[in-house]
């Protein structure tokens, strides 16, 4: 099991805390076992799991829930809190001259890494090369050659060269004067005294101003192990989590940090340079708890809020999420997810919904783009019904469907995807039905007025 599967369980472990205001020592008890379990499950080190549920049971039990906070608000964020504090804020750049090194097991990432740092440093002004010193693998040269091409940044390597330590030293002085200068180093299956000798020869002569170590999400609870192993060799200052695009959520990443006391400096979400990113703790634990990018999801409702001509009261996210809402409502919403952006990813971002992947499955293949195009027929369809239709959607028969696509002068195909997605919506809504607590937050916050008691205003509860 996956981090991902986490949210599902602590979703359900924080269900036995729900609607109760004040939470008991046995209540307690049960969640942060069912915490435990989860996180177990996910491959997060035993020692690390031990001391969140420490931190979790001794804050749930002594902090007093703020006012009109419900338990499960309460040791949900007290959850989430914890877990931020454990991968702690992106790991730090100076945009100025430095040499980074990059260490990791084989195939983790590490050249396609340099190259999407490279890139991301030659975006910020600066001017990047990268240092192939991998004379283990055939065709890292060529790989890396190819990826720092299309970086648009300066390669050095040595194709027929034996001697990753004489390369280092050769590649440092070939960019003696470019700002920043990424070292990628070979990999092996497993952590070998061999790889270990060549990447402390590596480090002394690169001299590196900071030490990364590449991990790919999947990698389970050996993290911890290969963390300590490099972190003892080089040093390690900071961790990059590859493929975070797979399934895999990081949960090994989660050991890594805490072990090596380090943070994480960026995530790799695909195989081209441009897919990396700057290390987010606050969507990075909302994504891994299941929980949604609440932050993400509310910034962008107020953006779309601004841009769009629907007014706040039509836009209420406590409608947005609750089940009763019409085809009327569905149109204002549509409307507003318009101007937010794909409708899957938004979905994605509303607490609960990651997980419910055969529900956008029942969507049509294009609906998740809402065009102005399909905004207009969607219009004329809803002109063409009498009230009582657009108010219970669920009466509109075959012959009414024929009726309102003469009526509107759509197709029929238009009217039924309407009410297609309008079912659908409504069976999500339903389902979601568990969360209102959410859905109190998420209002709370677009309100403004939500109290974010000394977090930096930067959490979603
Ligand atoms: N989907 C996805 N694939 C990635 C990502 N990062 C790297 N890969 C792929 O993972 C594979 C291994 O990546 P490399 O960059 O070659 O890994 P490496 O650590 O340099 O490998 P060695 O040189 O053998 O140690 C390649 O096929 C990459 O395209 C990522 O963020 N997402």
């Amino acid at each position: 099991m996956v981090l991902g599967d986490l949210g599902s369980s602590l979703q359900d472990a924080l269900e036995k805390v729900a609607g109760r205001s004040r939470i008991d020592e046995e209540a307690v008890e049960e969640v942060v076992r069912d915490i435990q379990r989860a996180l177990l499950q996910a491959d997060v080190d035993v020692s690390l799991v031990n001391d969140l549920s420490d931190s979790i049971r001794e804050r749930a039990l002594n902090e007093e829930p703020p006012a009109g906070t419900s338990a499960r608000e309460h040791v949900l964020r007290i959850v989430y809190e914890e877990m931020v504090a454990v991968v702690g804020d992106a790991t730090e750049f100076e945009l100025e001259e430095q040499t980074i090194l990059l260490a990791g097991l084989q195939g983790s990432g590490k050249t396609t890494t340099s190259a999407k740092m490279a890139r991301w440093f030659s975006r910020k002004g600066l001017r990047p090369a990268i240092v192939q010193t991998d004379t283990f693998r055939p065709g890292a040269y060529e790989q890396s050659k190819e990826m720092a091409d299309r970086a648009e940044v300066p390669f050095y390597g040595d194709p027929d060269s034996e001697d990753p330590v004489g390369i280092a030293r050769e590649g440092m002085a070939e960019f003696e004067d470019r700002d920043v200068v990424i070292v990628d180093t070979a990999g092996r299956h497993a952590l070998e005294d061999e790889l270990v000798a060549e990447i402390e020869d590596i480090e002394s002569v690169v001299d590196p101003d900071m030490s990364l170590l590449v991990l790919d999400a999947s990698i389970g609870q050996s993290a911890g192990e290969q963390a300590d192993a490099f972190d003892e060799a080089v040093g390690v200052d900071g961790v990059v989590i590859t493929k975070l695009d797979g399934t895999a959520k990081g949960g090994g990443a989660l050991t890594a940090v805490d072990q090596t006391d380090s943070s994480i400096a960026f995530i790799g979400t695909g195989e081209e340079v441009s897919d990396v990113e700057r290390f987010d703790p606050d969507g990075f634990i909302s994504r891994l708890l299941g929980m949604g990018d609440i932050r993400a999801l509310v910034d962008r409702v107020e953006e779309a809020m601004e841009e769009s001509d629907v007014d706040e009261e039509e836009l209420d996210p406590e409608k947005l999420l609750s089940g009763d809402f019409t085809l009327r409502d569905v149109y204002k919403q549509m409307e507003a997810m318009g101007s937010m952006g794909r409708l899957d990813q938004v979905m994605d971002m509303i607490p609960g919904m990651g997980g419910m992947g055969d529900l956008k499955d029942e969507m049509p293949d294009d609906f998740a783009e809402v065009t102005e195009q399909r905004l207009d027929t969607y219009r004329a369809v809803m002109d063409s019904m009498t009230d009582e239709e657009l108010d219970n959607p669920s009466r509109v028969g075959a012959s009414e469907v024929r009726r309102v696509a003469r009526g509107s002068g759509t197709s029929e195909e238009d009217v039924r995807e309407l009410l297609e997605y309008y079912n659908t919506m409504e069976r999500t809504m339903s389902q979601l039905g568990g969360g209102r607590d959410m859905e109190r937050m998420m209002k709370k916050m677009s309100e403004g007025d939500m109290d974010m008691g000394g977090m930096g205003g930067n959490m979603p509860f």
